[in-house]
């Protein structure tokens, strides 16, 4: 039997990490993970160093999150870890396995849901899980059956004869993503899943990944940009910029960077009343998109600004205003993220 023909490994829930005495079992280990684009036009050579020397520890049973701004690396570090890609230098071991001397390896240890799905557009979603599930090894009769329970689970009987290319853009997300459930693989590398998909369907996908983690001890590996997702389903996060890490912990243990600042957003009807004092001394440190002022500063002046800006004429001019304890995206700029922000 050939390492393709056997059957996914499976990850039990015994292999979840914090089980009380256990050590928590490694699922995919990353040392210094190398990869520069180069493109030659008109006889110059460009580079563009999208991945320089990451290094990343994930746990069997952990959702773990890559979170970074356009461009930061994500993709490529997932295209190398998924097999797609090789990388310039560097090791990638999942599950015990050399995925980059062996990147054929990777389609019996994981499921990956990429951000393109031309692959299966022309086929119906019942028709694009089902392949997906005899591609992996499932018999027809299996692969029918484990269809028919995915597509129950995310509420996608009423599509289930539709193909894929004549769906919504988050419909077409949601069926992409029951296809990758289908012939259940121990690591799901999903690239923001649930990019234009409406709230119950982002429910039902973080159901069904919650469902995996408990019952058979799934591991996944997440990209995102959506902050506040993130900080709902990770079990810990990596914050990718400029193709590095440059922090990894719980979101909790990130946000506590930023602990004890405040955000304030001042939204303006139109100007900024920059005649006005402390809106003009605002002007100089607040970061600004269109109309909308943001400063993080301690709550104390914060409680000042609000005092300032809620009377006389700031206050006239003033459409919106919020105050917010701090996010991942304030924890990233605060490690010294370089673009501005995460969110697209
Ligand atoms: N095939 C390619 N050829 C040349 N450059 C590339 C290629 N793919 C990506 N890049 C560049 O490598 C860098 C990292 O891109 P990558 O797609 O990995 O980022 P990302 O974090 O996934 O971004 P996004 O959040 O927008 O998907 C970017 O500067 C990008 O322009």
């Amino acid at each position: 039997m050939s390492d393709t023909d056997r059957p996914a490994p499976r990850a039990t829930p015994q292999d979840d990490p914090g089980g009380p005495g256990r050590p928590a079992r490694q699922c995919c280990t990353v040392r210094d993970l190398a990869k520069t684009y180069r493109s030659r036009r008109r006889g110059e050579t460009t580079e563009i160093k999208a991945n320089d020397g990451i290094d990343l520890d994930i746990r069997c049973g952990e959702v773990f999150g890559l979170l970074g701004p356009n461009g930061a690396g994500k993709s490529t570090l997932v295209r190398q870890l998924t097999g797609l890609l090789r990388p310039d230098r560097g090791s990638v071991e999942i599950l015990g396995h050399d995925i980059v001397r062996h990147p054929e390896l990777a389609a019996r240890l994981l499921a990956y849901l990429g951000q393109e799905s031309s692959a299966l557009d022309e086929l119906t979603v019942v028709m694009a899980a089902e392949t997906t599930g005899q591609l992996r090894g499932l018999t027809r009769a299996r692969a029918r059956a484990e269809t028919a329970e995915v597509l129950t689970e995310l509420g996608l009987e009423p599509l289930a004869t539709r193909p894929l290319a004549k769906l919504s853009g988050g419909q077409r997300r949601l069926a992409c993503f029951a296809a990758a459930l289908v012939g259940e693989r121990p690591l799901l590398v999903l690239d923001e899943p649930t990019t234009g998909m409406d709230p119950v369907a982002r429910r039902a996908v973080w159901a069904a990944v919650d469902r995996r983690r408990a019952e058979r001890g799934t591991t996944v590996l997440l990209v995102t940009h959506n902050v506040i997702e993130a900080e709902t389903v990770l079990d810990r996060v990596a914050v990718v910029d400029d193709g590095r890490v440059i922090a990894c912990d719980t979101p909790g243990g990130l946000k506590a960077l930023v602990d004890g600042d405040v955000r304030l957003d001042l939204v303006w009807r139109t100007d900024a009343p920059v005649e006005v004092p402390a809106v003009a001394r605002l002007a100089e440190r607040a970061e600004r998109t269109g109309r909308r002022w943001t400063v993080r500063t301690t709550p104390d002046e914060a409680r000042e600004l609000v005092a300032a800006v809620t009377t006389g004429p700031a206050f006239a001019a003033l459409d919106d205003f919020t105050l917010a304890t701090p996010s991942l995206e304030d924890a990233y700029l605060k490690l010294g993220g370089r673009h501005g922000g995460l969110v697209k």
